[in-house]
């Protein structure tokens, strides 16, 4: 059987050079460009690359997605920044790329994947509902994709029960002090040299609260992950948001 040839985008980066060494160590997979910031994107098109594993940045992600689907190559997208306008646009591009489908995973690793949804499961049962995400000082972005989504879930989750708001008697505050208000759902970041990628969920109701905590220790947590999603995207057509597609979690 003839290998899949896949492409690293952001090749040099922290999840990027972790990427190319498991696609290299994959027997199905065949590594056949490995980019960083200022190569030609139609080294990808010279290359025959079928799918592409996206890991730059926010302001880089879209431009290439867009050249990626207009020469009808998949793309697993691991980069955070996504708006539901950019979903929007995304939506039109692949609907101008027949056959051709996109992953986008907040979070690669199977343990984020169960812990979003853990909390997306609970969330309707408890009155309170906040989320800590802790990582490395290095991080571009706040509050973290996984962050941002886990909340969407709660909120969505929240909003089908006919949940109502949640209980904070807060009348004055510093700036900040209550976190980023995603949905609804208050969201703190931290950065700290040491940590990596971490995320608490509380969850509280009347003498109770529930704690869903999950870590990653190292760059190796997502590469599962991607590989799933390299081999699963191609015969996945259109826009596929969340690794727990692809998953089996009933
Ligand atoms: N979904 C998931 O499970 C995970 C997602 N991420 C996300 O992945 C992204 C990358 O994270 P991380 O590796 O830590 O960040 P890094 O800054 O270490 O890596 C990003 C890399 O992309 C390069 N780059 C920038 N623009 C382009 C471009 N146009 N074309 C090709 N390469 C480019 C950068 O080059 P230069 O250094 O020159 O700017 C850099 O080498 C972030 O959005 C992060 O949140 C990270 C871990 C897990
Ligand atoms: O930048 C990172 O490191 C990570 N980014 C993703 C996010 O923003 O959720 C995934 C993971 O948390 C690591």
């Amino acid at each position: 059987m003839s290998k899949l040839r896949v492409a690293v985008l952001g090749a040099k980066g922290r999840i990027g050079s972790e990427a190319v060494r498991a696609v290299e160590a994959a027997e199905d997979l065949e590594l056949v460009a490995a980019l960083g910031r200022g190569d030609k994107l139609e080294t990808l098109v010279e290359a025959g690359a079928q799918v592409v594993v996206e890991l730059t940045t926010p302001d880089a992600v879209m431009d290439n997605l867009d050249f990626c689907l207009r020469h009808g190559i998949h793309g697993v997208v691991g980069t955070t920044g996504w708006t539901d306008e950019r979903l929007a646009q995304l939506r039109t591009w692949l609907d101008a790329a027949p056959g051709a489908g996109v992953l986008i995973a907040p979070n690669f690793s199977i343990g984020a994947v169960l812990t979003m949804r853990f909390a997306q499961q609970a969330a309707r049962f408890f009155e309170s509902a906040e989320i800590i995400e802790l990582h490395h000082p290095n991080k571009a972005d706040a509050p973290s994709g996984t962050a941002a989504r886990t909340a969407q879930l709660i909120a969505e989750a929240r909003a089908e029960a006919g949940c109502p708001p949640q209980p904070d008697a807060t009348r004055t505050a510093l700036d900040g002090a209550r976190g980023a208000d995603v949905d609804g759902v208050p969201v703190h970041s931290v950065r700290l040299r040491g940590l990596l990628a971490h995320q608490e969920v509380l969850l509280g109701g009347v003498g109770e609260t529930l704690t869903i905590r999950h870590d990653s220790l190292h760059h190796s947590s997502f590469m599962p992950g991607i590989l799933l999603g390299v081999r699963r995207v191609v015969d996945t057509p259109g826009l596929t948001v969340g690794l727990e597609n692809f998953l089996d979690l009933g």
